[in-house]
């Protein structure tokens, strides 16, 4: 990926980042990717998340996949990094497979049977990913699709895959039945696991090139050296980084494609539980161009200065033509392509942020393919592992989110938990119709 950072200098943009203070900042940029080098070396936790693209194992993952390979449908059950990194390599590259890629990341009694009602499940893999294996959704709606399966008269044991950590309820599941398992690999916390068997098993049941993932991943850590000016992902992590420092708390994600919408989605995980620590942090925006133009650009462009848009650009994708027209006022779109359109919408909405002050960064691609998406991924999480360390934050781990989870176990019978007894708590000022 290539990255434009002009837009974020404080001679265009306010807040912005002076090149000076950016030239200081990379003083910070070298300690850390010293420190990022080691905690590689040493496959430290978290750190190791950056070796994926020389431990992950294509071939291992085609060949638990085999049994399944090219289903009609695959249904992946897991939630947060044990879905987003894997919906977001399928989602981008859904154009090329023929297999329909469903995920089950929640437990909306409607939406999960409305999704198991319009499966050939007879045609269909499971695909069950939990490092820890005892997250709650995840077991829960597994459950929900065996008993789909047995109850369609469909032999599950002959369509699951399993990929979960060395022991815990889904490899005890995996051994008793025999199942194509796979290890989360150990020291990559889920948000970073994309480029392992947690993003790729759905990536090859769905025909994708994990080789080219990787390839693409492997470049950009070639790029990884300790200066934000020669490595696109510390640049994007720098800036990201001073922007908050000087007011921009919140950093709008905007892909310029369709197939990069759930990217987005994976972002925000990435960088919210990531760096959202003691109080720190920037609170990413899932957006979509052209598309939210006619919904946050108004925001973003005339509201609070406290935001960073991050553009992703597509680079080369099909075209399609405008028909002519006789509507005189748009007799100009009869000249243009589909394409050429969003082009000319998304330099325009980068040009008038850029008008108006707003900082702004360009993420770009050559093409939405694996190889460039790789590279991606890669580069995110090395941006995030970036940042992070000028945060000064525990980057990989992500204690907030256990209050609600022993809160929901307390609700349900689950044990006896304070925090259960916490929610009956609530202090209540009710307004109703
Ligand atoms: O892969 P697991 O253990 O099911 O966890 C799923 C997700 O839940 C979290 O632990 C947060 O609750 C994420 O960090 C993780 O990606």
């Amino acid at each position: 990926m290539h990255v434009d950072i002009g837009n974020a200098l404080a001679s265009e943009v306010s807040p912005g980042v002076s090149r000076a203070a950016l030239e200081r900042l990379d003083d910070q940029v070298a300690d850390a990717h010293e420190r990022i080098e080691r905690g590689m070396a040493n496959a430290e936790h978290g750190y190791e998340a950056l070796n994926l693209p020389e431990r992950t194992d294509p071939d291992e993952i085609s060949a638990a996949v085999e049994p399944v390979a090219d289903s009609e449908a695959l249904i992946t059950v897991g939630i947060g990094g044990s879905a987003l990194g894997a919906a977001t390599i399928t989602d981008a590259l859904a154009a090329e497979s023929d297999t329909e890629a469903v995920y089950l990341d929640n437990v909306d009694p409607e939406w999960v049977s409305n999704h198991l009602e319009g499966l050939p499940l007879e045609e269909t893999a499971i695909n069950v990913v939990s490092r820890s294996g005892t997250t709650a959704e995840t077991l829960a709606n597994f459950l929900v699709v065996r008993d789909a399966f047995e109850s369609a008269g469909v032999d599950w044991t002959e369509r699951t895959i399993v990929t979960t950590g060395e022991s815990g309820p889904l490899r005890d599941l995996a051994n008793r039945h025999d199942l194509p398992s796979l290890k989360v690999p150990d020291g990559v916390p889920g948000r970073f696991s994309a480029l392992s068997a947690v993003g790729m098993v759905a990536a090859a049941v769905c025909g994708h090139d994990l080789e080219a993932l990787l390839a693409g991943a492997a470049a950009e850590r070639e790029t990884l050296t300790g200066s934000l000016f020669d490595c696109p992902a510390y640049a994007y992590g720098a800036t990201a980084y001073a922007l908050d420092q000087r007011g921009a708390g919140i950093n709008a994600m905007v892909p310029y494609a369709e197939s990069l919408e759930t990217f987005a989605e994976w972002f925000a995980q990435l960088w919210a539980e990531s760096l959202g620590k003691d109080d720190l942090g920037q609170t990413p925006v899932r957006a979509l161009g052209v598309t939210d133009q006619h919904s946050q650009l108004q925001l973003y462009r005339a509201g609070p200065r406290d935001k960073l848009v991050t553009f992703v650009s597509p680079g080369e994708t099909d075209d399609r033509p405008i028909p002519d027209t006789d509507v005189e006022d748009l007799a100009y779109l009869g000249d243009a392509t589909l394409g050429e359109l969003l082009e000319a919408e998304f330099e325009a909405t980068e040009a008038s942020l850029a008008a108006a002050g707003r900082p702004n960064v360009r993420l770009e691609l050559e093409a939405v393919d694996e190889y460039e998406l790789g590279g991606l991924l890669y580069g995110m999480e090395a941006a995030c592992v970036l940042a992070g360390e000028l945060y000064g934050v525990n980057t990989f781990e992500q204690p907030a989110v256990e209050w609600a989870k022993k809160a929901t176990r307390g609700l349900l019978g689950g044990g006896d938990f304070e925090e259960a007894d916490a929610v009956a708590e609530k202090t209540e000022l009710r307004v109703e119709r």
